[in-house]
């Protein structure tokens, strides 16, 4: 059997806002001026209609709780989780996450310092609030494509079925755009057997078309009563609307996301699934481009990767492969002409090894690009910029640059492998990844919570409230060890100026009041690192 609220947690003298007390319990101050407890509401850009349920405790704790139906539907029944008659779960001692269990994101902490933000740890509950009757699951994928999607697809209609009775899931074709422009899609355990064994997503995916009050009616229409979400940052936000739409409306569904994004730039998480899988396809352009490269005389393989705003998959795989020279980022200008420029330090890595690998970002450079390019202020359905090619600007200026020059010919090879590094199936640990994340997000929506995305912090898989991951970007942060070790590894310039360091320097006597994403904060990114290889080892718990 599973474990009873725990009384001897060692957080005491907790202070509640809001939605279930230490044990779990309905708290009846929910949305009340209750003197129980300080608020204090947290960075960034939450605008929802609901609250931040913010419990504070002793020694700066603060847990940054996600909704529950509870919240807005009193006096909902619970049920005992059919998972403690579940023969799989029966040797397991403790199967029910301790209703007090909470992850912390900051894990490197200074004596005396805060403990800082905390999040609800996933798994099951004890107690859920739906009948495996009663539930009406839908799934839909938006955005681009990312290696992954169908084994999460796959895992919540198994770990629906097979956990929780749950037999009435349906798919949601071609992304937001298909609540209420297509048809739905039955899914059953027999029907996604096989999928995760192929790229992209068998529900179809799409960018725009998000309709918030047409959304909630075709849920409310259809029976629907679990919404599980899967994309990057604009169907999350999309997401939080649909929750608050259908908090507004005082609906019994639960609305759960789980993180999609090639890039790696969804804020919070430890990483996004897919990422492991894309940085080692990516390998294979790079290894080409070291091949054609150094067969020939004076020869540069230029390799462009994903990654508008992030440049994680260029820094990872640059790292990965250590045939690259020269990594090119969005969050590390650069400039070609002059002493310390790409120009220059092109011609001395190929008067020092007769050839040199060049990785781009797609997002790299931008500001670089001439005038007439960056003017186009095109946009895709969603809304997000569509970027000129940095890959074709670049490959023709270096090539303009020496045959100007006279002095070296040179030979350069572009390869650019952008789709074919996403349309892939998940690697081995992807595919765990997305089992543990599919799994963590039924537990969450069986257990009542809604209004959440699931995701791991530092190993441990947590729900996070909507506004924490909507609140900004995860970016490199190229004052971090990890990019100095890129640095160290290709030898290439860090193209920051002697100018830029003393401005830098003065900036940093007055820190940013608001930290835009963890990889900035307080944790560094050798932490990330550790957990990131937990992870590659399948000892991430949920
Ligand atoms: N602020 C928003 N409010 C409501 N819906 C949104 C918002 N931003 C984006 N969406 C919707 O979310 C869906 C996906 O958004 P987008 O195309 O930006 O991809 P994404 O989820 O960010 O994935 P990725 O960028 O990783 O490919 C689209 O259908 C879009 O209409
Ligand atoms: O061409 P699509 O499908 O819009 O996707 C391209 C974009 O998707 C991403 O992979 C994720 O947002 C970006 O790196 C890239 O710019
Ligand atoms: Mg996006």
């Amino acid at each position: 059997m599973g474990s009873l609220c725990n009384t001897s947690s060692p957080v005491p003298a907790l202070k509640f806002r809001g939605g279930l007390d230490r044990c779990g319990n309905p708290n009846s101050s929910v949305g009340s001026n209750s003197k129980n407890g300080s608020v204090q509401l947290p960075m960034g850009s939450f605008s929802g209609n609901s609250q931040p349920k913010i419990v504070t405790g002793e020694a700066g704790y603060v847990l940054e709780d996600v909704p529950h139906l509870i919240d807005y539907i009193p006096d909902l029944p619970t049920l005992p989780n059919p998972l403690q008659d579940n023969p799989a779960y029966s040797v397991v001692k403790q199967y029910f996450v301790n209703v007090d269990d909470t992850v912390a994101q900051k894990i490197v902490v200074h004596k005396g310092s805060p403990r800082g933000t905390h999040f609800r740890r996933a798994g099951p509950r004890q107690k859920v609030y739906f009948e495996s009757d009663e539930v009406r699951a839908c799934i839909v994928t938006c955005g681009g494509l990312c290696p992954g999607l169908n084994t999460v697809i796959r895992e919540i209609v198994c770990g629906l079925h097979h956990m929780y009775g749950v037999k009435k899931v349906l798919g949601i074709d071609g992304g937001y755009r298909g609540f209420y422009a297509r048809n739905t899609i039955a899914l059953t355990p027999k029907t996604v057997n096989d999928i995760h064994k192929r790229g992209g997503t068998v529900l179809g995916t799409s960018r725009g078309g998000h309709d918030t009050g047409k959304i909630v009616d075709s849920i409310q229409d259809r029976g629907i009563n679990q919404v599980y979400i899967i994309g990057g940052d604009g169907t999350q936000r999309g997401a939080s609307v649909i929750y608050e739409e259908i908090r507004r409306r005082g609906l019994k569904v639960a609305v759960a996301g789980i993180p999609k994004t090639i890039d790696n730039d969804i804020p919070v998480i430890d990483k996004s699934f897919g990422f492991d899988t894309a940085v080692e396809e990516a390998q294979r352009a790079i290894n080409a481009a070291h091949v054609e490269s150094d067969s020939i005389e004076n020869g540069i393989g230029l390799v462009k990767l994903m990654g508008r705003y992030s440049g994680y998959i260029a820094m990872y795989a640059t790292l990965a492969s250590r045939d690259v020279d020269c990594c090119l980022i969005p969050e590390s200008p650069f400039y070609l002409e002059g002493a310390g420029g790409l120009f220059e330090y092109i011609e001395k890595r190929l008067k020092e090894n007769g050839h040199m690998v060049i990785v781009i970002a797609e997002g790299a450079g931008q500001e670089l690009l001439s005038e007439v390019l960056r003017s186009s202020h095109q946009q895709d359905a969603s809304g997000n910029k569509l970027l000129q090619d940095v890959g074709l600007w670049i490959s023709q200026s270096i090539k303009d640059h020496f045959s100007r020059q006279k002095k070296m010919a040179i030979n350069l090879k572009y390869i650019d492998p952008t789709y074919m590094i996403r349309a892939i199936p998940s690697n081995a640990s992807d595919n765990v990844y997305c089992t543990l994340l599919a799994q963590s997000a039924v537990h969450g929506a069986m257990a009542g919570y809604t209004g959440f995305t699931v995701g791991p912090v530092n190993g441990r898989h947590c729900y996070i409230p909507f506004y924490r991951i909507n609140e900004g970007q995860n970016n490199v942060v190229i004052t971090d060890r990890m990019w100095a070790r890129l640095l160290s590894s290709t030898n290439q310039p860090s193209f920051i100026t002697a100018k830029d360091v003393i401005e830098d320097s003065r900036e940093e006597e007055e820190p940013p009041k608001t930290p835009k994403t963890q990889m900035s904060d307080d944790n560094s990114t050798d932490d990330k690192l550790m957990v990131n290889k937990e992870m590659n080892g399948h000892a991430v718990t949920g």
